[in-house]
């Protein structure tokens, strides 16, 4: 299956600009990008980057400058028109998030399971967002940001494309914010939870909400 993963380039992870630096937000992105990438791969998905500038990495990369939703709408566009798609029954394509630190090969297995059964599967971010889905839909398009969960299943509705969610506590922890960092450190399994052990975070379970400090 194709999966494309999306991966910003231009100032990376601003929301973690209270805990790291601009090139050490840079760093951590891209050590949750070669996760995803190799979780991707092991599920036996096909990854291509979806990038807004130039970025080294072994998969295919197309570098688009535009916004995300016209982005990943003009990529499935590609893809249902390579397929010679026209109608409900097409070659499913997945979008999968470069910040979900937490997913395995065993978590994106599940979700690309769910895809050949319903036109859109999708797995909803915390908070509302929408961390990965397939879509075997021609019509079905994104728009992302805000509670773009609900605005994707309702877009999904007004196509006519039926639709299942999938819950994944793994898919569902995008990062985006100093808090999610803990969640890297209790359950991450690869680069990005390496990374931010070198970096000195370790988990601070002294008050409250288990949190990651910085020593
Ligand atoms: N191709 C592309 N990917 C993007 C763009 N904006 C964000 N992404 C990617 O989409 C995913 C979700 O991004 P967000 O968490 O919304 O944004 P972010 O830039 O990572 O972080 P913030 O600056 O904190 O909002 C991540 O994999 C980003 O790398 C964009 O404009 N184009
Ligand atoms: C891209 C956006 O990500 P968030 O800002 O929710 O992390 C969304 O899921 O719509």
């Amino acid at each position: 299956m194709e999966v494309i993963v999306p991966f910003s380039t231009d100032r990376p992870k601003s929301r973690l600009s209270d805990v790291l630096s601009a090139d050490e937000r840079a760093a951590f992105a891209r050590a949750m990008l070669d996760d995803v990438l190799d979780a991707v791969a092991t599920a036996g998905g096909e990854p291509t980057v979806l990038a807004t500038g130039a970025v080294d990495v072994d998969p295919p990369v197309t570098v688009d400058d535009r916004p995300l939703t016209t982005a990943v709408n003009a990529a499935l566009g590609g893809h249902f028109e390579a397929d010679g798609a026209s109608d409900a029954a097409a070659d499913p394509v997945a979008v999968v998030m470069a910040d979900l630190a937490l997913a395995t090969p065993a978590a994106l297995d599940r979700l690309f399971d769910a895809g050949r059964d319903a036109d859109v599967a999708m797995a909803p971010g915390r908070g509302g967002g929408t961390n990965a889905f397939v879509a075997s839909y021609p019509a079905f398009r994104v728009d992302y940001h805000g509670a773009s969960y609900l605005d994707h299943r309702e877009i999904a509705a007004e196509v006519g494309a039926d639709f299942a969610a999938v819950d994944s506590h793994r898919l569902a922890t995008d990062v985006d914010e100093p808090a999610d960092l803990a969640e890297v450190l209790i359950h991450g399994e690869g680069r990005a939870a390496e990374w931010l052990r070198d970096a000195g975070f370790a988990l601070d379970a002294d008050e409250g909400r288990v949190a990651a400090v910085r020593g």
